[in-house]
């Protein structure tokens, strides 16, 4: 079967086709660095990495996008907060600090980099150009102030992401009227300049670009137009997708310019979106001082994407020992292999995991499913393929082997499993040295083994003359 997945535009859960068949390309929006990163904003690029690497185990090539929205208002204000008169010289400071810190918890997540990381700073002249040929199509209009804006009225079918009609919108957005815009669903494209903010140059007058246009216009020079998928979190729908769509219709002529749109729900703090101005953050960087980034990987999947998550550090805690069990289950297995025998003298019914594990994922990528199958896979390794291990084939003890670590690397929950190899050298010199005293019946000093590993996180597990260890990551 091929990969389903829902599409906002569509309000259905369809079929999965490229443009081009087996690439897949894909726009994210990046966070605007004014501040650390939380875990509500992990929740949408681990969603997106895993998604990535699924498709990759599927056979495409992945482009997959995101940006940065490094000039803002929220990061002008921080800079004045932090740097007083300074704020015009250092403002780049607050973005780049922002930044540093968003690869830093990309790494410590195991998300995989992207193709590229754009920045609204590095790519104003393309923005500039696009706006000239939006005024000159007769899509925007230059208000007194220089501002350049939108006139949302121009394209036909305004608000087809968000299914609304323009005179809803005016009445619930809660859009401002502003002197110079026509309409209040007009945006700008182009911000004119207020003392003491960065500035460009424009043929309109000295200002900053919008941040709709920015997305459209990195998202389209990275991957042309149209291209597959464009996600973000559900509250960008509208009216930031919305506006996307809508510049990218009015300059490309294409009803849209992104195929499938994929959003991710809320991760809420009792109930409430974790967000800045709620005052409800938990930081990626406090969580993962604490637990691991596959941790917190497993506790994501265990909500689907679309729906609210509800964030707590009791759900991080099970995932942790959820984690500790794949890495037991992987490091005896892997072990084991070598006490396999040549031929299969009991069949292991190891296949319905790894079948409801990708049918799970191909049914609107359903992690939950998925992850259950894969600790149920574990568990079924611990409890039975290790203990039957001289009655399956290598062959088989392989298989099982290799398919697990593909289903775990799909949610990026394996990601240390190399031991260094000096290290396991040495574990395994001890563990032999163990089996031989207790071969001749000195239990005390294999104890004292034992022990001694156990300090640095190595633990036995005997399994009759059999002894597998598991090694504590850090
Ligand atoms: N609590 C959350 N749950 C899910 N996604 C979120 C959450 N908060 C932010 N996001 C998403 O993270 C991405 C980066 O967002 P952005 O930097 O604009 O943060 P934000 O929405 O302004 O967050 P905050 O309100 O905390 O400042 C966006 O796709 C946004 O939808
Ligand atoms: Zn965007």
């Amino acid at each position: 079967m091929g990969v389903r997945i829902y599409n906002t535009a569509t309000r259905q859960v369809e079929e999965f086709v490229t443009y081009v068949p087996k690439l897949a390309r894909g726009y994210v929006c990046g966070i605007t660095p004014y501040d650390h990163v939380h875990v509500g904003h992990g929740r949408v690029y681990v969603f997106f990495d895993m998604f990535r690497r699924y498709l990759e185990a599927r056979g495409y090539e992945v482009r997959l996008v995101i940006n940065f929205t490094d000039i803002d208002d929220k990061i002008i204000n921080k800079a004045r907060e932090e740097f007083g008169h300074d704020a015009y010289k250092r403002w780049k400071e607050v973005p780049e600090r922002y930044i540093a810190e968003f690869f830093e918890m990309s790494n410590k997540l195991f998300i995989k980099p992207a193709h590229a990381y754009p920045r609204v700073t590095e790519n104003v002249n393309e923005m500039v150009a696009w706006i000239s040929t939006l005024v000159e199509k007769g899509y925007a209009y230059v208000a007194p102030d220089g501002s350049v804006y939108f006139e949302v009225g121009k394209v036909p079918n305004y608000g087809v992401l968000s299914r609304q009609k323009i005179e809803e919108l005016i009445a619930g957005a809660r859009v401002e009227p502003e002197p110079g815009k026509k309409n209040p669903l007009d945006f700008a494209l182009w911000k004119s300049w207020t003392p003491g903010e960065p500035w460009w140059n424009s043929p309109w007058c000295p200002g900053r670009p919008g941040w709709h246009l920015e997305c459209v216009v990195m998202s389209t020079k990275y991957l042309g137009a149209p291209f597959d998928f464009h996600g973000g979190g559900a509250d960008l729908i509208f009216p930031h997708h919305e506006n996307e769509i809508a510049i990218a219709k009015a300059y490309y002529g294409l009803d849209n310019f992104a195929k499938y749109w994929i959003h991710v729900g809320y991760l809420t703090v009792r109930g409430e979106k974790m967000s800045k101005s709620l005052g409800n953050v938990i930081t990626l960087r406090e969580v993962l001082s604490k637990y691991s980034g596959e941790a917190l990987r497993l506790a994501y999947a265990m909500s689907h994407y679309r729906k609210p998550m509800e964030f707590s550090f009791e759900l991080l805690d099970q995932a942790e020992e959820m984690v500790k069990t794949l890495y037991t289950a992987y490091d005896e297995l892997s072990q084991a292999v070598a006490d396999a025998s040549d031929e299969d003298k009991e069949k292991l019914e190891y296949g319905k995991y790894i079948e409801s594990f990708y049918a799970a994922l191909e049914d609107d990528f359903s992690t939950p499913q998925a992850a259950q199958q894969l600790y149920g896979l574990a568990r079924y390794i611990i409890s039975t393929v290790l203990h039957r291990i001289d009655k399956a084939s290598r062959q088989t003890a392989i298989d099982v082997l290799t398919q697990y670590v593909k289903m775990a690397d799909i949610l990026g929950v394996l990601e240390r499993r190399e031991i260094p190899k000096e290290v396991e050298e040495v574990i395994k010199a001890v563990v032999e040295a163990r089996a031989r005293l207790r071969r001749e019946k000195m239990y005390q000093l294999a104890d004292y083994l034992r022990e001694r590993l156990a300090g640095i996180g190595v633990e036995l597990h005997d399994f009759g003359q059999r002894t597998y260890y598991t090694y504590k990551r850090r």
